[in-house]
């Protein structure tokens, strides 16, 4: 039985995710919350080496199946180690990413079934799902746009797919929040930096009590 609360944060590329997480983590450490940041793929050495492999824009000849696998495998390694004990310990996880790309990205955008994507994560995370996921909504040519204009963030081998792929994760994204609209939450992305932050503040402070 977990404690804890499992948060995740999703969407296209350069929605603004990484930013906000950084400011929820200095809001609810100044109120003395117990929580964490983390992201996927990665957040523990193993799965930040399969991040490598899965992003190095050099291995353009990965299968789409190949990629799933990978970010399910680093899924796994990421629960186990670090999600889970966490969630034991009573902390609030913060989470860049979780299996909602997977079913927008490799499942509607790669053009895997959906079924099959959600059915290899099954294996992966057994019964653990975020209590609340934000999806943070965004032109992706806008959020494109952001990431290039970004000195300190490498491009990765996903971002450098057409812009057809991009408008695919949208879709799929929206997919998704038509599966589970008890657990998504909507936030414009488009907004102010400022705006954004309150309004995902409003979600979870929503979500505590
Ligand atoms: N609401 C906003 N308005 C304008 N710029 C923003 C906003 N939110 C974030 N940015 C800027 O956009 C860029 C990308 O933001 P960030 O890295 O947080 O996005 P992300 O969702 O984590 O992207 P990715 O998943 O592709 O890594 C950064 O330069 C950030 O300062
Ligand atoms: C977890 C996960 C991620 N992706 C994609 C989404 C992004 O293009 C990269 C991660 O880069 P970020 O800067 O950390 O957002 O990986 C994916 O396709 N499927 C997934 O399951």
């Amino acid at each position: 039985m977990t404690k804890g609360l499992f948060i995740t944060l999703e969407g296209p590329e350069g929605a603004g995710k990484t930013t906000i997480i950084d400011m929820l983590l200095t809001y609810y450490q100044e109120q003395e919350k117990q929580i964490i940041k983390t992201r996927e793929p990665g957040g523990i050495p193993i799965s930040e080496k399969i991040r490598s492999i899965i992003l190095d824009p050099k291995h353009t000849e990965m299968d789409a199946r190949t990629e799933a696998l990978l970010y399910a495998a680093a899924r796994r390694q990421h629960l186990v180690e670090k999600v889970i004990p966490a969630l034991n310990n009573g902390s609030i996880i913060l989470c860049d990413r979780f299996i909602d790309s997977s079913l927008a990205y490799q499942g509607y955008a790669r053009g895997i079934d959906m079924d099959e994507i959600w059915e290899i994560n099954q294996f992966a995370i057994g019964n653990v799902m975020p209590e609340l996921t934000i999806y943070f909504d965004l032109d992706p040519r806008v959020g494109l746009a952001r990431i290039n204009n970004t000195t300190d963030r490498e491009i990765n081998r996903l971002d450098l797919e057409k812009i057809e792929f991009h408008e695919l994760v949208q879709e799929g994204y929206y997919k998704v929040i038509e599966k589970f609209p008890d657990r998504i939450r909507k936030v414009d992305a488009s907004k102010p930096l400022e705006q954004v932050f309150q309004d995902t503040i409003a979600i979870i402070d929503h979500y505590l009590k």
